[in-house]
């Protein structure tokens, strides 16, 4: 059994103390074995340097398109509907499985090289996600988005099919690291009748579900007009609150919609970054966490963000949710840690998110000596306001090394640049 042991550094423990403490690190099982004193946890086979650094848990990006990096910055400054609908659906049209292949790569080598350790991914080609999820050592939840809204019925229930196809065919792929959910792209582009008939299959099958809701008032509007009720008690009524489900972005939210969260325990993948990009709106976060709904924090796509850094999706929820509640004190620095580590973590129904014995060694050590980093006041404050992705040190995920000393082990990173360059040029191209 091949224990690995970080040594020396401090580490975020889940109560948010920092503490001087060593990581052991059960490769075989890919779970934390011990975690404390120095002199209290047992040796390891191998050592990883964690001096002046903080052992965090794995960040956590609980909604994404992570092969939508092709698309960085092919398009910005525009309104939800326009944005896709005139720029980036007519490229996505072109992405052929090896773009998505080279995109989810270059996701990939991000995340790492930021200290994501997990992430849901709602995109389609999902088989190459699978595969390069599998290659790269990361933890996913992923599923093929349904799109109904200009399609036949044929086209419309392909759609469907595909995505219970991929929910069921790759739930457990790479040694349990992949689990999948059912996803309709969101509550307006996926038609009703679809949505019972095909929401009924995925729940007696136990297949969770992930979905866009709430996001812009342009969403909303359509929904309160022709059900006559708010979109997530429309959702509630077609079974998709359960539990196990989680929604991207509700931004524009009522009062019993947040009841409704969290009396279901449907979880909320909060997208600051995207939300004001998009001009989306200012999600009501402060108001989710008081009434005790799990909420995450997701990057979106590259697209409309523009890139995949959680410590930069930390600092704006922080920012935002303060502006959005008019108090300074709303969504501190410690709720924002657990969002993104915890919060994320069980919204995607993986047992990552905290440094505990017995929990999945999924962590990431950050650099500490830097001079953005100093002094060290506050290390919870430092992680969300003042750190950045390039400061992680070393990231590991189901207890294997990905990220040694920056260097990133499972990728050729030269290679997956050239590959997503050459293949995002061809595909603009392409649609032009
Ligand atoms: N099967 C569908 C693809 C759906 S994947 C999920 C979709 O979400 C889109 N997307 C990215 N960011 C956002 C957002 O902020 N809101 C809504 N959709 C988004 C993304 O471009 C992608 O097309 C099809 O063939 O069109
Ligand atoms: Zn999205």
């Amino acid at each position: 059994m091949t224990k690995l042991r970080i040594a020396g550094g401090q580490v975020l423990r889940p109560d948010a103390t920092v503490e001087r403490a060593d990581v052991l690190v059960d490769s075989e099982s890919g779970d934390i074995a011990a975690v404390g004193d120095p002199d209290d946890v047992p040796e390891g086979d191998e050592t990883l340097d964690a001096e002046d650094g903080l052992v965090t848990p794995g960040l956590v990006n609980a909604h994404t398109h992570v092969a939508m990096t092709l698309l960085r910055g092919h398009a910005d400054d525009k309104e939800l509907d326009a944005w896709l609908q005139e720029d980036i659906w007519p490229v996505e049209a072109e992405l052929t499985p090896e773009d998505v292949r080279a995109g989810t790569e270059l996701g990939l080598l991000e995340m790492i090289r930021s200290g994501t350790t997990a992430f849901a991914d709602m995109y389609f080609h999902e088989e190459e996600v699978v595969e390069a999820v599998e290659d790269a050592g990361l933890r996913a939840r992923l599923g093929y988005g349904i799109v109904t809204v200009g399609k036949d019925e044929a086209g419309a229930r392909d759609d469907c099919e595909q995505s219970l196809e991929v929910a069921r065919e790759f739930d457990g792929a790479a040694d349990g690291r992949v689990k999948t959910a059912f996803m309709p792209h969101s509550l307006t582009t996926v038609g009703e009748e679809y949505l019972r008939e095909y929401v009924a299959t995925a729940r007696e099958e136990g297949i969770p579900l992930h979905y866009h809701a709430n996001e812009t008032e342009d969403e909303v509007d359509p929904i309160v007009e022709e059900e006559g009720e708010r979109p997530l008690e429309y959702a509630r009524d077609l079974d998709m609150t359960d539990g196990s489900d989680f929604v991207a972005h509700g931004v524009h939210l009522d009062g019993a919609e947040i009841d409704l969260l969290a009396e279901t325990g449907t979880s909320v993948i909060h997208c600051p970054a995207s939300n004001m990009k998009l001009a989306s709106g200012m999600a009501p976060v402060q108001k989710l966490l008081d009434a005790g709904v799990t909420v995450g924090l997701g990057t979106d796509g590259a697209a409309s963000n523009n890139d995949l850094d959680v410590f930069d999706e930390m600092r704006d929820a922080a920012m935002l949710g303060k502006l959005a509640a008019d108090d300074a004190s709303a969504v501190p620095a410690e709720s924002v840690v657990r969002m993104a580590t915890e919060g994320s973590a069980s919204a995607l129904g993986f047992d990552s998110g905290r440094i505990e014995e017995g929990a999945n060694a999924d962590l990431a050590v950050v650099d500490l000596d830097a001079a953005h980093l100093t002094p060290h006041h506050d290390l919870v404050s430092h992680l969300v306001y003042a750190a950045r992705g390039s400061d992680v040190r070393h990231t590991l995920c189901d207890g294997a090394v990905l990220m040694r000393d920056r260097e990133v082990l499972p990728l050729d990173a030269a290679a997956v640049r050239e590959q997503a360059e050459e293949r995002a040029a061809a595909a603009v191209e392409r649609a032009e």
